[in-house]
């Protein structure tokens, strides 16, 4: 075949819903898209660096915050790595990857969750790797995303827990290899020859939940960015012991409350509680718990639970009606604080999907 076409769809998630910090991820209906080409009558004679030209539309687009160059930036940087695993220095001659991102960065909707799973897709597809199963695509998304809830949710779709099983020292070994050895910095288009560290077999894991039809999600989406590095740092080494009871009591609770039809606002808003991460990433979000303490069931028709959506600053309320009310007293709360926000009403989505076009 001298050319073939793909599109690679992930969708954008809400990771944590409260509780489940690095646990419980949720996989929402907006979409990055990998319109991709390959162009194999140019074996051998492509002029594009490492046989890959790459286009952008969407978020950040005017500001230029995302790299053109595949070694740069983060989706075909991450396909690289997989190809590289597999003896694959440089994409096939030559592909095209044109980038719809409608998904905001930095704003805890799981926009680098997204990338990194649509490139490990992207390296799957143009390596030609189809022994790769889904479950062994989420090792490789783990050693680039540490933490497995959001790229869960984005590779398997719906409302997910995620796990990590235990490895053996050897193995736990490579999980901890610096991002830099898994990603290296830019050669400048030289290949260095350097095989990359594969991902141990089976390091993450996961568990889908039911989620009522009745709730949808609102982001209220403020306009500035928190990257999830630096909303991890706030974070403490240790926990009072009667704040981590207090989670484990709500995470039982979750799932179980956010498959019940009809929802029971009362179970669901309690289940939603957090003392983990919200507390802290309150110093980056102002209003923050303004809006989690205030907002209740009692207080606001509709509505069944507020959290911080992933690390933020991305507020997530489940809701059964009244969207636009809810969006206008969250987005007042920011306004306050001199913060402008958008929000959307988002549903439950599927996982990431390749799309081919009919022969
Ligand atoms: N579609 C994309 N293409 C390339 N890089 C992306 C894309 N989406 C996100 N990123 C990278 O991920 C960063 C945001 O990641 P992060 O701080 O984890 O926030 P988020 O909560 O949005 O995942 C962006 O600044 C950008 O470097
Ligand atoms: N559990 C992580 C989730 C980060 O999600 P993101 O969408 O903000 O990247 C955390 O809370 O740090």
């Amino acid at each position: 075949m001298a050319s073939e076409s793909f599109i690679i769809k992930t969708p954008c998630s809400s990771a944590n819903i409260g509780p489940g910090f690095d646990v419980i991820g949720l996989a929402l209906s907006m979409y990055l898209e990998l319109h991709v080409t390959i162009d194999r009558s140019k074996e051998g004679n492509s002029s594009a660096p490492l046989n890959c030209r790459v286009t952008y539309e969407g978020q950040g687009e005017e500001s230029g915050d995302i790299s053109l160059d595949p070694e740069v930036n983060l989706i075909t940087r991450v396909a690289l790595y997989v190809l590289r695993c597999h003896d694959q220095r440089s994409f096939p001659a030559e592909t095209r990857v044109h980038i719809k991102n409608p998904i905001p960065l930095g704003r805890g909707l799981g926009s680098s969750g997204a990338a990194v799973v649509a490139g490990v897709l992207l390296g799957k597809e143009c390596g030609g790797l189809h022994h790769l199963t889904p479950e062994r695509l989420f090792d490789y998304c783990l050693m680039i995303e540490r933490h497995p809830d959001n790229v869960g949710a984005a590779l398997f779709g719906g409302f997910v827990g995620t796990y990590l099983k235990p490895l053996t020292p050897e193995d736990v070994a490579r999980t901890e290899i610096p991002l830099s050895e898994v990603l290296p910095a830019p050669q400048g288009g030289l290949d260095t020859g350097v095989k990359p560290p594969a991902p141990p077999l089976g390091i993450g894991h996961h568990i889908k939940f039911p989620w009522a039809p009745e709730i949808k999600a609102v982001a209220i989406i403020p306009e500035f960015e928190v990257p999830t590095a630096k909303a991890r740092e706030v974070l403490p080494a240790q926990y009072p012991r009667t704040d981590v009871t207090f989670n484990l009591q709500r995470i039982a609770l979750l799932p179980v409350a956010l498959g019940q039809s009809p929802p029971d606002p009362e179970l669901i808003y309690l289940a939603m509680q957090d003392k983990l991460h919200q507390p802290y990433r309150q110093t980056l979000i102002p209003g923050l718990t303004q809006i989690v303490e205030s907002m209740t069931p009692a207080t606001q028709p509709g509505l069944l639970g507020v959290c911080l959506s992933g690390a933020g600053p991305t507020i997530l309320a489940l809701a059964t009606s009244n969207f636009d009310e809810i969006a206008e007293r969250i987005m007042a709360v920011f306004k306050e604080q001199g913060i402008v926000c958008n929000w959307k009403v988002l549903e439950p989505a599927e996982g990431t999907q390749v799309v081919r076009a009919a022969t």
